[in-house]
């Protein structure tokens, strides 16, 4: 009997806690992302899901808990980690004070290359004007031409892409995202929009949320 071998995990979270000024939003958090896998984190507004996502950056270090990539612990795997990392956060990275083929080569693009990953998000023929003059579905599409690039990293970590973006650059990034898993890259990315992705696992942030409850005696905020 044959059996398929499962893909290496790149990335591990153990038992992993997170903070946001002293206050923690969840704990005892555990999964693995594969090779050519992908995970959409869930959970409420306020659960902690863009928090995790700058933990796993490296944007803050306000955690318990140990995080791997490829089995190497953080800090020492998060160096190795970021040389194969593409991170695109709430705002998107965009400057408004360039236009979006500067902002492409700013992030190191040739300006063909930059072309094509522009044509590809429907920019063509803007991109020369002011991102600051675009829409917020134009400057969202403006960030996500990044994962349009050749040689794009082999982990995506994307928060919330589907903001502002209509029903056709939502199919577009849906084709983009399963080209790059199907190609061994992962995905790890925040929305509270359905994601049709085929093999997408989920984790829900509530299920590992703090309960808050408040101390009478000392008026202070304690948790369960
Ligand atoms: N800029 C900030 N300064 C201080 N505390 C913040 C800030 N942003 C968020 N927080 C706190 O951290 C908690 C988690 O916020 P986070 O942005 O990680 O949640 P989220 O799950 O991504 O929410 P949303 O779905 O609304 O984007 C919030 O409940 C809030 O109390």
């Amino acid at each position: 009997m044959s059996v398929t071998p499962k893909s290496p995990a790149v990335l591990q979270v153990r038992d992993l806690a997170c903070e946001r000024d002293g206050r923690r939003l969840f704990e005892g958090l555990d999964f693995s992302l594969d090779a050519g896998g992908a995970i959409q984190i869930k959970g409420s507004n306020g659960a902690g899901k863009t928090t995790l996502l700058r933990t796993l950056i490296g944007s803050t270090s306000d955690f318990n808990g140990e995080i791997l990539w490829r089995n190497s612990p953080f800090p020492k795997g998060l160096r190795a980690m970021r040389e194969s990392l593409l991170y695109i956060g709430h705002r998107g990275g965009v400057r408004g004070g360039l236009t979006p083929l500067e902002n492409l080569t700013w992030y190191g693009a040739t300006e063909t290359s930059a072309m094509e990953a522009l044509d590809r998000v429907d920019l063509f023929g803007f991109e020369g004007a002011l991102c600051s003059s675009l829409s917020a579905g134009q400057n969202r599409r403006v960030a996500l031409a990044r994962l349009f690039l050749p040689l794009s990293p082999c982990l995506w970590i994307l928060d919330e892409p589907l903001t502002a973006l209509d029903v056709t650059g939502v199919a577009a990034l849906e084709k983009q995202m399963a080209d790059h898993l199907a190609c061994g890259g992962s995905l790890l990315l925040t929305s509270h929009q359905p994601l049709n992705l085929p093999g997408l696992d989920f984790v829900d942030l509530s299920d590992y949320a703090v309960e808050e409850s408040f101390n009478d005696m000392g008026g202070e905020h304690v948790f369960n």
